[in-house]
């Protein structure tokens, strides 16, 4: 069964390293979407968040603390959701991860199987701090690597501190991040902003709303009986390594009482037993995901 995306909550990830601009682009987005529901969850390293007294009172917010989103905090992640849903029932939902968290964890910790029956991921906005990005070789290697995998995999790239940079370093950073993400939407801002048609519709503009046919992207798959798990394995050793992440609950037909918690990442699966018997939900995570063969060999297992 394949999952529809209609009427549920947008979900924008803001991510970027440490001092890019994200709360200055929140800030905005607020702006823009002042007249529908916003709800924004707030994830700071330290025990407190600044950015609350920023940002003022008047927008929901709720905050993962004291840890990154993308590693200790990834079930929280799942927990907020629910509760923002829950107490606000907002339109859409803004997460700002913290300047050190990897996109790909953070849109993985919200695609728990639980909440893509009412969260839909519209686009993960990394901000870039231009003259920090070109001077990035003073960083350690680990560093450099994340600030170009919050590039790499983002729907659109946002290169700010244009007022800091000359005519020549704006090219320069241009360059470099169409390189890393050539599918990616790039825009050069000073203080995050971004022309207006960023947020008009429905709050995506249309260049965003095919993000589904660049950077990562998901699916879910609804099984409706176990399924043979022999095939399941081989399923999994056919896939390529575009496939980043699946995550889901399954049963088997050698145990079908038995829901099992299923995770793969880097191409290792892992397997555990849940004692809850939840929804037969998997999500697939990856990078220019074949949605439509995905569906076939994931109907096959389920039919054959
Ligand atoms: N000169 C200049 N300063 C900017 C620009 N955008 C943001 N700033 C400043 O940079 C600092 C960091 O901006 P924030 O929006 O808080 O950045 P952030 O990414 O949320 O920061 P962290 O939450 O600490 O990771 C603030 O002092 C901003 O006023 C810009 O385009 N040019």
């Amino acid at each position: 069964m394949w999952e529809d995306f209609m009427g549920k909550i947008k979900l924008y990830i803001i991510s970027g390293f440490l001092g890019s601009g994200k709360t200055t682009l929140l800030k905005q987005m607020l702006t823009q979407w002042h007249d529908q529901k916003v709800a924004i969850l707030m994830n700071e390293l330290g025990q407190f968040n600044v950015d609350s007294t920023i940002l003022g009172d008047k927008t929901p917010m709720n905050e993962l603390l004291n840890g990154c989103i993308c590693c200790d905090l990834k079930s929280d992640v799942e927990v907020q959701l629910h509760d923002i849903r829950h107490r606000h029932q907002p339109d859409i939902i803004i997460i700002e991860a913290t300047g050190v968290a990897h996109p790909v964890e953070i849109y993985e910790a919200c695609l728990a199987p639980s909440l893509t029956s009412f969260i839909q991921i519209q686009s993960i906005l990394t901000l870039v701090d231009g003259p920090r990005f070109l001077d990035r070789a003073q960083y350690s290697v680990t560093t450099v690597h994340l600030m170009e995998e919050q590039v790499r995999y983002a729907h659109s790239v946002i290169i700010n501190k244009k007022d800091l940079m000359s005519a020549d370093d704006i090219r320069s950073v241009t360059e470099q991040v169409e390189s890393l993400n050539p599918a990616g939407e790039v825009f050069v801002t000073s203080y995050s902003e971004v022309p207006d048609t960023v947020f008009a519709g429905e709050g995506v503009r249309p260049g965003i709303h095919q993000h589904h046919h660049h950077g990562i992207q998901s699916m879910v798959y609804t099984f409706t009986a176990p399924i043979d798990s022999r095939r399941f394995v081989s399923w999994l050793r056919s896939l390529p390594e575009s496939v980043l992440r699946i995550k889901g609950y399954l049963k088997f037909r050698e145990n079908p009482g038995q829901v099992v918690l299923f995770q793969y990442s880097y191409g290792i699966p892992q397997y555990e037993p849940e004692e809850m018997n939840l929804p037969l939900k998997l999500v697939v995570i990856g990078e220019q995901l074949d949605k439509n063969k995905m569906l076939d060999q994931l109907d096959q297992l389920q039919f054959s």
